[in-house]
């Protein structure tokens, strides 16, 4: 089933001035953000052995410091050609830019289950709810990507602090995330 009209539409009003509170931030303060949820992250997830992440673009929250911060083999996405469902890379070092300009792994790609091998899924998101609702850039491409995490696995997500809010819209295909971080609240358990 499909988001009622009311969602889509909620949902789009709130990408929107979510997007214009990213692009009015400075590059001083993206860069202070992006250490401290680097450190944060590297600290909680210290044990992992098979990491899943992303590459921020330049307005999102941990741009420069992720992924390079996070421990064990990392699992980086691919956005495909066409349909929305990721596809994943074993992360070597190697960047180039992919669909939309992000930065993209170049190796060999992985099926979209190959998420199943991560212990930890850390996700963008523009905002977080309390309740673990997340909202993305409206691809829905973390919604059909989640589906292959295995079962318990920890889903992180990465905010700014005022993107941590009471409530969110959410559809029936939303996945719930189970913590979030934040620059100065840190880690946050959300289930
Ligand atoms: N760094 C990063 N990587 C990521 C995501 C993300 O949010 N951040 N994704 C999270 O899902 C996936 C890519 N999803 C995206 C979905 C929409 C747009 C975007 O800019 N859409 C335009 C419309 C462009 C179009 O449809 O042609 C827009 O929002 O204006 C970008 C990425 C996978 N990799
Ligand atoms: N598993 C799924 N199967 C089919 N359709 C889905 C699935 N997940 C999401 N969708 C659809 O994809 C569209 C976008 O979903 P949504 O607005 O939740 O994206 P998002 O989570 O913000 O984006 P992203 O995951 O790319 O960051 C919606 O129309 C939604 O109904």
């Amino acid at each position: 089933m499909a988001d009622s009209p009311e969602v889509v539409s909620a949902k789009a009003a709130l990408r929107e001035s979510l997007l214009a509170g990213r692009a009015a931030r400075s590059p001083a303060a993206r860069s202070a953000a992006a250490e401290a949820l680097a450190a944060v992250l590297a600290e909680r997830l210290g044990g992992s052995s098979v990491v899943a992440a992303y590459v921020p673009a330049a307005e999102e929250p941990g741009v420069g410091r992720l992924p390079g911060a996070l421990p064990g083999r990392l699992l980086l996405p691919v956005v495909p050609a066409r349909g929305r469902e990721l596809s994943w890379t074993e992360h070597d070092g190697r960047l180039a830019p992919g669909r939309f300009g992000l930065l993209e792994p170049t190796g060999p790609r992985l099926p979209p289950g190959a998420l199943a091998a991560a212990d930890v899924v850390v996700v963008p998101a523009l905002a977080v709810a309390a309740d673990g609702t997340r909202l993305g850039r409206g691809g829905g491409f973390y919604d059909r990507a989640l589906v292959h995490a295995r079962p318990g696995v920890t889903v992180v997500a990465v905010v700014f602090d005022e993107e941590l809010v009471a409530e969110l819209p959410a559809g029936p295909h939303d996945r719930r995330v189970t913590a979030v971080v934040t620059p100065s609240a840190g880690w946050w358990q959300l289930d």
